[in-house]
Protein backbone atom coordinates (compact mmCIF):
# COMPACT_ATOMS: atom_id res chain seq x y z
CA UNK A 1 0.00 0.00 0.00
CA UNK A 2 1.44 3.32 -0.72
CA UNK A 3 1.61 6.25 1.57
CA UNK A 4 -0.94 8.15 -0.03
CA UNK A 5 -3.27 5.24 1.10
CA UNK A 6 -2.40 4.75 4.11
CA UNK A 7 -4.12 8.25 5.07
CA UNK A 8 -7.09 7.81 7.38
CA UNK A 9 -8.66 10.96 7.97
CA UNK A 10 -10.89 11.16 10.98
CA UNK A 11 -13.76 13.44 11.50
CA UNK A 12 -14.61 13.55 14.78
CA UNK A 13 -15.68 16.24 17.03
CA UNK A 14 -15.67 14.84 20.63
CA UNK A 15 -11.55 14.95 22.06
CA UNK A 16 -12.07 12.11 23.81
CA UNK A 17 -13.46 10.04 21.01
CA UNK A 18 -10.73 11.13 18.65
CA UNK A 19 -8.16 10.08 21.31
CA UNK A 20 -9.15 6.79 20.99
CA UNK A 21 -9.85 6.11 17.73
CA UNK A 22 -6.22 7.75 16.95
CA UNK A 23 -4.98 4.84 19.67
CA UNK A 24 -6.66 2.63 17.54
CA UNK A 25 -5.46 3.38 14.00
CA UNK A 26 -2.08 3.97 15.29
CA UNK A 27 -0.29 1.87 12.52
CA UNK A 28 -2.43 4.19 9.84
CA UNK A 29 -1.43 7.67 8.69
CA UNK A 30 -4.40 9.09 10.94
CA UNK A 31 -5.17 12.58 10.16
CA UNK A 32 -7.76 14.69 12.69
CA UNK A 33 -10.59 17.32 12.30
CA UNK A 34 -13.25 18.18 14.36
CA UNK A 35 -15.37 20.07 11.73
CA UNK A 36 -16.56 20.03 7.86
CA UNK A 37 -14.03 22.88 6.80
CA UNK A 38 -10.99 21.49 8.46
CA UNK A 39 -11.94 18.23 6.92
CA UNK A 40 -12.39 19.29 3.37
CA UNK A 41 -8.67 21.20 3.88
CA UNK A 42 -6.98 18.12 4.80
CA UNK A 43 -8.57 16.21 2.20
CA UNK A 44 -7.18 18.03 -0.35
CA UNK A 45 -3.54 18.35 1.38
CA UNK A 46 -3.08 14.33 2.01
CA UNK A 47 -6.02 12.65 -0.38
CA UNK A 48 -6.62 9.77 2.69
CA UNK A 49 -7.91 6.81 0.96
CA UNK A 50 -11.00 5.94 3.51
CA UNK A 51 -12.70 8.85 6.02
CA UNK A 52 -13.96 7.56 9.30
CA UNK A 53 -16.71 10.13 9.75
CA UNK A 54 -19.17 11.19 12.54
CA UNK A 55 -22.75 12.45 11.51
CA UNK A 56 -23.00 14.83 14.55
CA UNK A 57 -20.47 17.44 13.77
CA UNK A 58 -20.74 21.28 15.01
CA UNK A 59 -22.58 23.54 14.10
CA UNK A 60 -25.38 20.73 14.04
CA UNK A 61 -23.83 18.24 16.70
CA UNK A 62 -26.66 17.06 18.18
CA UNK A 63 -28.51 16.62 14.42
CA UNK A 64 -26.94 15.07 11.03
CA UNK A 65 -27.56 18.12 8.53
CA UNK A 66 -23.66 19.29 8.84
CA UNK A 67 -22.28 15.18 8.90
CA UNK A 68 -24.23 14.82 5.36
CA UNK A 69 -23.14 17.97 4.12
CA UNK A 70 -19.64 16.79 4.23
CA UNK A 71 -20.35 13.22 3.16
CA UNK A 72 -21.57 15.49 -0.01
CA UNK A 73 -18.80 17.87 -0.15
CA UNK A 74 -15.73 14.69 0.40
CA UNK A 75 -17.38 12.81 -2.06
CA UNK A 76 -17.46 15.61 -4.39
CA UNK A 77 -14.06 16.51 -3.96
CA UNK A 78 -12.71 12.75 -4.28
CA UNK A 79 -15.15 10.59 -5.48
CA UNK A 80 -13.05 7.08 -4.60
CA UNK A 81 -12.91 8.15 -1.12
CA UNK A 82 -14.28 5.29 1.00
CA UNK A 83 -16.33 6.48 3.39
CA UNK A 84 -17.42 4.74 7.23
CA UNK A 85 -20.10 6.94 8.88
CA UNK A 86 -20.55 6.63 12.38
CA UNK A 87 -24.30 6.99 13.43
CA UNK A 88 -25.71 7.16 17.00
CA UNK A 89 -27.16 4.29 18.86
CA UNK A 90 -29.65 2.63 16.54
CA UNK A 91 -29.91 5.05 13.74
CA UNK A 92 -31.05 2.61 11.06
CA UNK A 93 -32.29 5.09 9.14
CA UNK A 94 -29.36 7.61 8.86
CA UNK A 95 -27.35 4.70 8.36
CA UNK A 96 -29.23 3.32 5.76
CA UNK A 97 -29.14 7.11 4.26
CA UNK A 98 -25.55 7.62 4.17
CA UNK A 99 -24.98 4.69 2.42
CA UNK A 100 -27.71 5.81 -0.28
CA UNK A 101 -25.43 9.58 -0.43
CA UNK A 102 -22.25 6.98 -1.50
CA UNK A 103 -20.60 6.29 1.67
CA UNK A 104 -19.46 3.20 1.87
CA UNK A 105 -20.51 1.74 5.33
CA UNK A 106 -21.20 2.54 8.60
CA UNK A 107 -20.49 2.05 12.40
CA UNK A 108 -23.33 2.59 15.15
CA UNK A 109 -21.95 4.02 18.29
CA UNK A 110 -21.28 2.68 21.05
CA UNK A 111 -18.06 2.10 18.85
CA UNK A 112 -16.85 -2.03 18.81
CA UNK A 113 -13.04 -1.26 18.38
CA UNK A 114 -12.41 -4.05 16.13
CA UNK A 115 -15.60 -4.22 14.08
CA UNK A 116 -14.62 -0.67 13.25
CA UNK A 117 -11.25 -1.87 12.32
CA UNK A 118 -12.48 -4.80 10.22
CA UNK A 119 -14.30 -2.42 8.43
CA UNK A 120 -11.85 0.34 8.02
CA UNK A 121 -9.77 -1.98 7.14
CA UNK A 122 -11.85 -3.68 4.22
CA UNK A 123 -12.17 0.22 3.41
CA UNK A 124 -8.45 0.06 2.49
CA UNK A 125 -8.89 -3.04 0.49
CA UNK A 126 -11.27 -2.00 -1.56
CA UNK A 127 -9.79 1.38 -2.15
CA UNK A 128 -6.54 -0.31 -3.30
CA UNK A 129 -8.34 -2.95 -5.29
CA UNK A 130 -10.37 -0.17 -7.31
CA UNK A 131 -7.35 1.66 -7.74
CA UNK A 132 -5.54 -0.85 -8.88
CA UNK A 133 -8.27 -1.72 -11.03
CA UNK A 134 -8.11 2.25 -12.82
CA UNK A 135 -4.35 2.24 -13.03
CA UNK A 136 -4.83 -0.97 -15.13
CA UNK A 137 -7.20 0.67 -17.30
CA UNK A 138 -4.83 3.45 -17.58
CA UNK A 139 -2.28 1.57 -18.90
CA UNK A 140 -3.92 0.62 -21.04
CA UNK A 141 -5.44 3.35 -22.27
CA UNK A 142 -8.76 2.87 -23.76
CA UNK A 143 -8.51 -1.03 -24.07
CA UNK A 144 -10.24 -2.22 -21.00
CA UNK A 145 -12.52 1.11 -20.89
CA UNK A 146 -16.16 -0.03 -20.15
CA UNK A 147 -14.93 -3.31 -19.25
CA UNK A 148 -16.24 -3.02 -15.18
CA UNK A 149 -14.80 -5.05 -12.29
CA UNK A 150 -12.19 -5.21 -9.83
CA UNK A 151 -12.61 -8.58 -8.11
CA UNK A 152 -9.84 -10.70 -8.14
CA UNK A 153 -11.06 -13.03 -10.66
CA UNK A 154 -11.30 -9.85 -12.67
CA UNK A 155 -7.68 -8.45 -12.39
CA UNK A 156 -6.17 -11.79 -13.01
CA UNK A 157 -8.19 -12.21 -16.31
CA UNK A 158 -7.25 -8.52 -17.15
CA UNK A 159 -3.52 -9.50 -16.76
CA UNK A 160 -3.61 -12.46 -18.94
CA UNK A 161 -5.01 -10.64 -21.64
CA UNK A 162 -2.65 -8.07 -21.82
CA UNK A 163 0.28 -10.86 -21.24
CA UNK A 164 -1.21 -12.59 -24.46
CA UNK A 165 -2.23 -10.66 -26.56
CA UNK A 166 0.68 -9.06 -28.10
CA UNK A 167 1.33 -12.56 -29.04
CA UNK A 168 -0.43 -14.84 -32.12
CA UNK A 169 -1.34 -17.37 -29.71
CA UNK A 170 -5.33 -18.78 -30.07
CA UNK A 171 -7.01 -17.63 -27.19
CA UNK A 172 -9.97 -19.90 -25.53
CA UNK A 173 -12.36 -18.41 -23.65
CA UNK A 174 -14.70 -20.06 -21.32
CA UNK A 175 -17.68 -18.81 -19.47
CA UNK A 176 -20.88 -18.75 -18.44
CA UNK A 177 -23.38 -17.33 -20.92
CA UNK A 178 -23.12 -13.49 -20.60
CA UNK A 179 -19.83 -13.36 -18.55
CA UNK A 180 -18.42 -10.92 -21.17
CA UNK A 181 -16.31 -13.47 -23.76
CA UNK A 182 -17.00 -11.24 -26.61
CA UNK A 183 -16.06 -8.05 -24.83
CA UNK A 184 -12.87 -9.83 -23.49
CA UNK A 185 -11.80 -10.79 -27.04
CA UNK A 186 -12.46 -7.46 -28.68
CA UNK A 187 -10.12 -6.35 -25.49
CA UNK A 188 -7.51 -8.62 -27.04
CA UNK A 189 -8.13 -8.07 -30.39
CA UNK A 190 -7.44 -3.69 -29.17
CA UNK A 191 -4.58 -4.66 -27.30
CA UNK A 192 -2.71 -6.44 -30.45
CA UNK A 193 -0.82 -5.46 -33.08
CA UNK A 194 -3.79 -6.41 -35.14
CA UNK A 195 -5.70 -3.61 -33.29
CA UNK A 196 -5.84 -1.61 -37.10
CA UNK A 197 -7.29 -4.78 -38.87
CA UNK A 198 -11.08 -5.89 -38.60
CA UNK A 199 -12.45 -7.60 -35.63
CA UNK A 200 -15.50 -10.30 -36.87
CA UNK A 201 -17.15 -12.54 -34.92
CA UNK A 202 -19.27 -15.37 -35.93
CA UNK A 203 -21.63 -17.32 -33.71
CA UNK A 204 -21.42 -21.17 -34.64
CA UNK A 205 -24.37 -21.82 -32.65
CA UNK A 206 -26.62 -19.38 -34.31
CA UNK A 207 -26.03 -20.60 -38.00
CA UNK A 208 -27.62 -23.56 -39.94
CA UNK A 209 -25.19 -26.37 -40.39
CA UNK A 210 -25.35 -26.51 -43.83
CA UNK A 211 -24.55 -22.65 -43.93
CA UNK A 212 -21.81 -22.57 -41.48
CA UNK A 213 -18.84 -24.13 -43.87
CA UNK A 214 -19.71 -21.29 -46.45
CA UNK A 215 -19.72 -18.64 -44.05
CA UNK A 216 -16.66 -18.99 -42.88
CA UNK A 217 -14.51 -20.61 -45.57
CA UNK A 218 -16.54 -18.71 -48.55
CA UNK A 219 -18.09 -19.84 -52.26
CA UNK A 220 -17.17 -19.47 -55.66
CA UNK A 221 -19.95 -18.72 -57.96
CA UNK A 222 -21.96 -21.62 -58.91
CA UNK A 223 -20.70 -23.69 -55.80
CA UNK A 224 -24.18 -24.43 -55.41
CA UNK A 225 -27.91 -23.68 -55.68
CA UNK A 226 -28.18 -20.10 -54.95
CA UNK A 227 -24.33 -19.20 -55.25
CA UNK A 228 -24.85 -16.38 -57.31
CA UNK A 229 -21.48 -14.52 -56.80
CA UNK A 230 -18.09 -15.55 -55.66
CA UNK A 231 -18.19 -14.73 -51.67
CA UNK A 232 -15.67 -14.47 -49.07
CA UNK A 233 -15.64 -15.83 -45.83
CA UNK A 234 -15.39 -14.77 -42.08
CA UNK A 235 -11.92 -15.95 -42.42
CA UNK A 236 -10.90 -13.73 -45.41
CA UNK A 237 -12.84 -10.68 -43.74
CA UNK A 238 -10.73 -11.21 -40.74
CA UNK A 239 -7.00 -10.83 -42.96
CA UNK A 240 -4.87 -8.87 -40.77
CA UNK A 241 -7.32 -8.74 -38.24
CA UNK A 242 -8.69 -11.70 -35.63
CA UNK A 243 -11.75 -13.71 -35.61
CA UNK A 244 -13.81 -14.59 -32.66
CA UNK A 245 -15.24 -18.17 -33.54
CA UNK A 246 -18.04 -17.75 -30.76
CA UNK A 247 -20.13 -21.02 -29.17
CA UNK A 248 -16.84 -22.69 -30.88
CA UNK A 249 -18.31 -26.36 -28.67
CA UNK A 250 -21.48 -26.31 -31.28
CA UNK A 251 -19.62 -26.05 -34.65
CA UNK A 252 -20.26 -29.27 -36.45
CA UNK A 253 -18.00 -32.36 -36.09
CA UNK A 254 -17.84 -32.59 -39.89
CA UNK A 255 -16.70 -29.01 -40.35
CA UNK A 256 -13.96 -29.01 -37.22
CA UNK A 257 -11.95 -31.17 -39.19
CA UNK A 258 -11.58 -28.46 -42.18
CA UNK A 259 -10.83 -25.90 -39.40
CA UNK A 260 -8.40 -28.17 -37.88
CA UNK A 261 -6.90 -27.96 -41.35
CA UNK A 262 -7.24 -24.23 -41.48
CA UNK A 263 -5.22 -23.64 -38.26
CA UNK A 264 -2.72 -25.69 -38.97
CA UNK A 265 -2.22 -24.51 -42.89
CA UNK A 266 -3.18 -20.98 -42.21
CA UNK A 267 -4.34 -21.10 -45.72
CA UNK A 268 -8.56 -21.51 -46.63
CA UNK A 269 -10.27 -23.13 -49.66
CA UNK A 270 -13.45 -21.76 -50.77
CA UNK A 271 -16.07 -23.84 -51.45
CA UNK A 272 -16.11 -24.78 -55.19
CA UNK A 273 -12.85 -23.63 -55.42
CA UNK A 274 -9.73 -24.82 -56.54
CA UNK A 275 -7.07 -22.17 -54.95
CA UNK A 276 -5.37 -22.19 -51.58
CA UNK A 277 -5.64 -18.81 -50.49
CA UNK A 278 -2.78 -18.17 -47.21
CA UNK A 279 -4.61 -15.71 -44.88
CA UNK A 280 -3.22 -14.13 -41.82
CA UNK A 281 -5.96 -14.40 -39.00
CA UNK A 282 -5.74 -14.37 -35.01
CA UNK A 283 -7.98 -16.81 -33.89
CA UNK A 284 -10.32 -16.41 -30.55
CA UNK A 285 -12.42 -18.89 -29.95
CA UNK A 286 -15.64 -19.14 -26.78
CA UNK A 287 -18.00 -21.19 -25.40
CA UNK A 288 -20.40 -21.91 -22.32
CA UNK A 289 -19.76 -25.84 -22.84
CA UNK A 290 -17.60 -27.66 -21.20
CA UNK A 291 -15.19 -28.72 -24.14
CA UNK A 292 -13.84 -32.31 -22.30
CA UNK A 293 -17.12 -33.69 -21.63
CA UNK A 294 -18.21 -32.74 -25.08
CA UNK A 295 -14.78 -34.92 -26.26
CA UNK A 296 -15.61 -37.76 -24.40
CA UNK A 297 -19.17 -37.86 -25.67
CA UNK A 298 -17.64 -37.73 -29.06
CA UNK A 299 -18.67 -34.61 -30.26
CA UNK A 300 -15.62 -32.79 -29.92
CA UNK A 301 -12.59 -33.56 -31.76
CA UNK A 302 -9.72 -33.36 -29.36
CA UNK A 303 -7.01 -31.96 -31.06
CA UNK A 304 -9.02 -28.77 -32.40
CA UNK A 305 -9.69 -28.74 -28.58
CA UNK A 306 -5.61 -28.93 -28.00
CA UNK A 307 -5.09 -26.06 -31.14
CA UNK A 308 -7.64 -23.76 -30.09
CA UNK A 309 -6.53 -23.53 -26.04
CA UNK A 310 -3.27 -22.05 -26.60
CA UNK A 311 -4.47 -20.01 -23.98
CA UNK A 312 -7.07 -20.28 -21.85
CA UNK A 313 -9.31 -17.65 -20.11
CA UNK A 314 -12.08 -18.36 -17.99
CA UNK A 315 -14.28 -15.75 -17.25
CA UNK A 316 -16.21 -16.21 -14.05
CA UNK A 317 -20.06 -16.23 -13.18
CA UNK A 318 -21.06 -12.95 -12.23
CA UNK A 319 -22.39 -14.82 -8.38
CA UNK A 320 -18.58 -15.45 -7.53
CA UNK A 321 -17.51 -11.87 -8.33
CA UNK A 322 -19.96 -10.47 -5.95
CA UNK A 323 -17.74 -7.72 -5.24
CA UNK A 324 -18.22 -6.51 -9.11
CA UNK A 325 -22.15 -6.53 -8.98
CA UNK A 326 -22.60 -3.26 -7.98
CA UNK A 327 -20.44 -1.05 -10.04
CA UNK A 328 -21.70 -3.17 -12.84
CA UNK A 329 -25.46 -2.07 -11.66
CA UNK A 330 -24.31 1.68 -11.46
CA UNK A 331 -21.87 1.49 -14.52
CA UNK A 332 -25.73 0.80 -16.42
CA UNK A 333 -27.54 2.64 -14.63
CA UNK A 334 -25.26 5.98 -16.24
CA UNK A 335 -25.23 4.48 -19.31
CA UNK A 336 -29.46 3.72 -19.71
CA UNK A 337 -29.96 6.69 -18.26
CA UNK A 338 -27.73 8.91 -20.60
CA UNK A 339 -28.62 6.53 -23.61
CA UNK A 340 -32.99 7.16 -22.42
CA UNK A 341 -32.32 11.05 -20.88
CA UNK A 342 -33.85 10.30 -17.88
CA UNK A 343 -32.34 11.91 -14.26
CA UNK A 344 -31.59 8.87 -12.37
CA UNK A 345 -28.73 8.88 -10.38
CA UNK A 346 -28.44 5.77 -8.18
CA UNK A 347 -30.69 2.91 -6.47
CA UNK A 348 -31.85 2.50 -3.13
CA UNK A 349 -30.14 0.60 -0.04
CA UNK A 350 -32.88 -1.70 -1.28
CA UNK A 351 -32.73 -2.05 -4.38
CA UNK A 352 -28.04 -2.22 -3.81
CA UNK A 353 -29.06 -5.04 -1.60
CA UNK A 354 -31.29 -7.15 -3.54
CA UNK A 355 -28.95 -6.90 -6.59
CA UNK A 356 -26.43 -8.05 -5.10
CA UNK A 357 -27.93 -11.03 -3.24
CA UNK A 358 -29.74 -11.74 -6.89
CA UNK A 359 -28.48 -15.22 -8.53
CA UNK A 360 -27.91 -13.61 -12.01
CA UNK A 361 -27.96 -16.50 -14.03
CA UNK A 362 -28.24 -14.62 -17.61
CA UNK A 363 -24.64 -12.58 -15.69
CA UNK A 364 -23.57 -9.45 -16.58
CA UNK A 365 -26.28 -9.20 -19.64
CA UNK A 366 -28.66 -10.03 -17.34
CA UNK A 367 -27.95 -7.38 -14.97
CA UNK A 368 -27.68 -5.24 -17.84
CA UNK A 369 -30.99 -5.79 -19.21
CA UNK A 370 -32.67 -5.85 -15.86
CA UNK A 371 -30.56 -2.01 -14.87
CA UNK A 372 -32.03 -0.76 -18.31
CA UNK A 373 -35.51 -1.67 -18.21
CA UNK A 374 -35.78 -0.19 -14.70
CA UNK A 375 -34.13 2.98 -15.75
CA UNK A 376 -36.75 3.31 -18.22
CA UNK A 377 -39.46 2.28 -15.67
CA UNK A 378 -38.07 4.80 -12.66
CA UNK A 379 -40.43 7.46 -11.36
CA UNK A 380 -37.99 8.89 -8.88
CA UNK A 381 -33.87 9.89 -8.97
CA UNK A 382 -33.39 6.26 -7.64
CA UNK A 383 -34.22 3.18 -8.44
CA UNK A 384 -36.55 0.95 -6.66
CA UNK A 385 -36.39 -2.61 -5.66
CA UNK A 386 -40.09 -2.95 -7.90
CA UNK A 387 -38.40 -0.85 -10.32
CA UNK A 388 -36.60 -3.85 -10.57
CA UNK A 389 -38.75 -6.69 -10.98
CA UNK A 390 -35.80 -9.00 -9.82
CA UNK A 391 -38.36 -11.70 -9.55
CA UNK A 392 -39.09 -12.19 -12.91
CA UNK A 393 -35.08 -11.33 -14.28
CA UNK A 394 -33.67 -13.75 -11.96
CA UNK A 395 -36.17 -16.58 -12.31
CA UNK A 396 -37.50 -17.66 -8.20
CA UNK A 397 -35.67 -20.43 -6.57
CA UNK A 398 -38.05 -22.64 -4.59
CA UNK A 399 -35.71 -25.07 -3.43
CA UNK A 400 -34.86 -23.74 -0.14
CA UNK A 401 -31.60 -25.81 0.32
CA UNK A 402 -29.99 -24.30 -2.57
CA UNK A 403 -31.20 -20.56 -1.99
CA UNK A 404 -29.14 -20.84 1.48
CA UNK A 405 -26.15 -22.61 -0.17
CA UNK A 406 -26.40 -19.97 -2.83
CA UNK A 407 -26.77 -17.46 -0.40
CA UNK A 408 -23.57 -18.79 1.64
CA UNK A 409 -21.64 -18.69 -1.15
CA UNK A 410 -22.10 -15.28 -2.36
CA UNK A 411 -21.55 -14.12 1.21
CA UNK A 412 -17.93 -15.77 1.59
CA UNK A 413 -16.74 -14.71 -2.10
CA UNK A 414 -18.17 -11.34 -1.02
CA UNK A 415 -15.96 -11.30 2.01
CA UNK A 416 -13.44 -12.73 0.44
CA UNK A 417 -13.22 -10.09 -2.35
CA UNK A 418 -13.68 -7.53 0.87
CA UNK A 419 -11.06 -8.92 2.78
CA UNK A 420 -8.59 -9.06 -0.19
CA UNK A 421 -7.84 -12.70 0.90
CA UNK A 422 -7.43 -12.05 4.18
CA UNK A 423 -8.27 -15.30 5.99
CA UNK A 424 -8.62 -14.42 9.54
CA UNK A 425 -10.75 -11.19 7.86
CA UNK A 426 -12.78 -12.84 5.92
CA UNK A 427 -13.58 -14.89 8.87
CA UNK A 428 -14.58 -11.89 11.23
CA UNK A 429 -16.43 -10.40 8.11
CA UNK A 430 -18.86 -13.39 8.16
CA UNK A 431 -18.50 -13.90 12.09
CA UNK A 432 -17.37 -17.17 11.90
CA UNK A 433 -14.57 -19.26 12.98
CA UNK A 434 -11.54 -20.03 10.95
CA UNK A 435 -11.53 -23.78 10.92
CA UNK A 436 -15.31 -23.43 10.52
CA UNK A 437 -14.00 -21.08 7.24
CA UNK A 438 -12.13 -23.61 6.25
CA UNK A 439 -14.79 -26.01 6.07
CA UNK A 440 -16.93 -24.05 3.82
CA UNK A 441 -14.33 -22.69 1.30
CA UNK A 442 -14.19 -26.34 0.73
CA UNK A 443 -17.70 -26.95 0.73
CA UNK A 444 -18.22 -24.78 -2.08
CA UNK A 445 -15.00 -25.48 -3.85
CA UNK A 446 -13.68 -22.24 -3.17
CA UNK A 447 -9.99 -21.20 -3.93
CA UNK A 448 -7.72 -20.64 -0.53
CA UNK A 449 -6.01 -17.35 -1.28
CA UNK A 450 -2.85 -17.96 -2.23
CA UNK A 451 -1.01 -14.98 0.67
CA UNK A 452 -3.69 -16.64 3.50
CA UNK A 453 -2.35 -14.96 6.81
N1 LIG B 1 -16.91 -6.62 -17.33
C1 LIG B 1 -17.88 -6.00 -18.04
N2 LIG B 1 -18.01 -4.67 -17.95
C2 LIG B 1 -18.98 -4.02 -18.63
N3 LIG B 1 -19.88 -4.65 -19.43
C3 LIG B 1 -19.79 -5.97 -19.56
C4 LIG B 1 -18.78 -6.73 -18.88
N4 LIG B 1 -18.95 -8.03 -19.18
C5 LIG B 1 -19.99 -8.10 -20.02
N5 LIG B 1 -20.50 -6.88 -20.27
C6 LIG B 1 -21.70 -6.57 -21.08
O1 LIG B 1 -22.60 -7.67 -20.92
C7 LIG B 1 -23.18 -8.05 -22.15
C8 LIG B 1 -22.81 -9.51 -22.43
O2 LIG B 1 -21.42 -9.60 -22.68
P1 LIG B 1 -20.82 -10.56 -23.82
O3 LIG B 1 -21.69 -10.54 -25.05
O4 LIG B 1 -19.39 -10.24 -24.00
O5 LIG B 1 -21.00 -11.96 -23.09
P2 LIG B 1 -20.70 -13.42 -23.66
O6 LIG B 1 -20.03 -14.16 -22.57
O7 LIG B 1 -19.97 -13.31 -24.97
O8 LIG B 1 -22.16 -13.96 -23.87
P3 LIG B 1 -22.65 -15.21 -24.82
O9 LIG B 1 -21.98 -16.43 -24.29
O10 LIG B 1 -24.11 -15.25 -24.55
O11 LIG B 1 -22.26 -14.85 -26.21
C9 LIG B 1 -22.65 -7.09 -23.19
O12 LIG B 1 -23.59 -6.04 -23.36
C10 LIG B 1 -21.39 -6.55 -22.57
O13 LIG B 1 -21.11 -5.24 -23.02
Amino acid sequence: MSQKQRCLLIVEDDVGLQRQLRWSFEDYDVVMAGDRPTALALLRRHEPAVVLQDLGLPPDATGTTEGFATIAEILQDAPHTKIVVVTGNGDRDNAVKSIGCGAYDFCSKPLELEVLRLIVDRAFRVHELEAENRKLRSQSSTVLEGIIGSSEAMLDAYRLIEKVSPSSATVLLLGETGTGKEVFARAVHRLSTRRDGPFVAINCAAIPETLLEAELFGHEKGAYTGAHKQTRGKIELAVNGTLLLDEIGDMPFALQAKLLRFLEERVVERIGGRELIPVDVRIICATHQDLPALISAGRFREDLFYRVSEVTIRLPPLRERAGDIAPLARHFLEQAASRHGRAVHGFTAKALKAIEASPWRGNVRELENAVNSAVIMADGKQIDLEELRLGAAGGDILDLRQVRNDAEKRAIQRALTQAGGNLSHVAGLLGISRPTLYDLLDKHGLKKPADAD
